[in-house]
């Protein structure tokens, strides 16, 4: 790590303001660290970022108030936007983190952080593709950081140090949970955490939808799905911390003997949702582990 940022690493005021931070793609994921990370300590000013395309770059320009260069425009934007980066999130699809990182790897500084969120992408690839001793980290996280309710796991590479890990961390906790793991538990993080906003929202549209048939207005039947999603998930949160309720037993809770409730948990049973849900998260996760193995095997 820089000098710029060894003075302190606990929290996330304390350290962030001198950091440079580098987003190599800005979409779905990056952008939304990014908007997380401005809504908390970071300014504008501490961020340079790339596309691919030009016309890409104008729009996330404008969308978060950073430098953003586009590939199309400029072979050397990765290159120019990683150099002086005190940590660098590669944020491309999982097919091309290892090129990104190798054309970036000769004008790192020696002590830049590289932060993958790509899924699938192995610390042993990411470090073989970047200098010897180029500290790395491999996160996976999800899309709520941008509204400061992200979930991330971080697995700290074999040049990273406890340093380095907690800089990150503190970044990122401004935004969310995050939990340093074994690389070993990472794709099970991705079926449930990584890829678990999109079951959220699936269940919401399909309460809604739900709610169209039995003929509500469709923006009250998606009101309805999405607050109730929200309150429950805060709920939880805040239960499941305070060690006063785990979801089994705030689902217990809402059921009364023989009402409502207990009448749709029985129709979830009937029609299979625990296995649904079994199977969607080992779904995820077992495809991260194929991508892996898809993309080892093209080497
Ligand atoms: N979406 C999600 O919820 C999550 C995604 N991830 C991981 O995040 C990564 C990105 O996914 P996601 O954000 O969804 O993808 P997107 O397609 O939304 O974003 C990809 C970004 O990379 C840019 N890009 C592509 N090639 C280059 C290049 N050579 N140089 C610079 N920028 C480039 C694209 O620019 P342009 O738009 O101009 O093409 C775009 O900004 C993946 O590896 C994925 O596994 C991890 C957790 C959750
Ligand atoms: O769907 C994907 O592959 C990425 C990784 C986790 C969430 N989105």
């Amino acid at each position: 790590m820089s000098p710029s940022t060894s003075t302190s690493t606990s929290t996330s005021t304390s350290t962030s303001p001198a950091l440079r931070i580098a987003m190599l793609g800005l979409g779905s994921m990056n952008g939304a660290i990014l908007a997380g990370l401005l809504d908390a300590s970071v300014t504008p000013e501490q961020v340079r970022a790339t596309t691919r395309s030009t016309a890409t770059a104008a729009e996330r320009a404008q969308q978060y108030g950073v430098s953003v260069l586009a590939e199309e425009d400029d072979a050397e934007a990765n290159r120019s936007v990683a150099a002086d980066a005190d940590i660098i999130f590669l944020g491309v699809k999982p097919h091309g983190i290892v090129a990104l990182a190798a054309e970036i790897a000769a004008v790192l500084k020696p002590g830049a952080v590289v932060v993958s969120v790509a899924a699938a992408i192995s610390v042993e690839m990411l470090e073989a593709a970047l200098a010897q001793d180029q500290p790395v980290i491999r996160s996976m996280p999800n899309t709520p950081l941008s509204v400061g309710l992200g979930v991330v796991g971080l697995v700290p590479g074999s040049h990273a140090s406890a340093q380095d890990t907690e800089t990150v961390a503190a970044l990122l906790r401004a935004s969310g949970a995050v939990h340093v793991i074994e690389e070993s538990q990472i794709d099970a993080l991705t079926g449930i955490s990584g890829s678990g906003p999109a079951y959220a929202f699936y269940l919401a549209e399909q309460m809604a939808e739900a709610g169209v048939k039995l003929g509500l207005d469709r923006e009250l039947a998606a009101d309805l799905a999405a607050q109730t999603i929200y309150g429950a998930g805060k709920m939880l949160v805040r239960h499941q911390a305070a060690g006063t309720a785990d979801a089994a037993a705030l689902r217990r809770a809402v059921c009364s003997p023989n009402g409502t409730t207990e009448r749709a948990i029985n129709a979830f049973d009937d029609h299979g949702l625990p296995a649904a849900v079994e199977a969607a998260v080992n779904a995820s996760a077992h495809r991260s582990a194929e991508i892996t193995d898809e993309l080892r095997s093209a080497d």
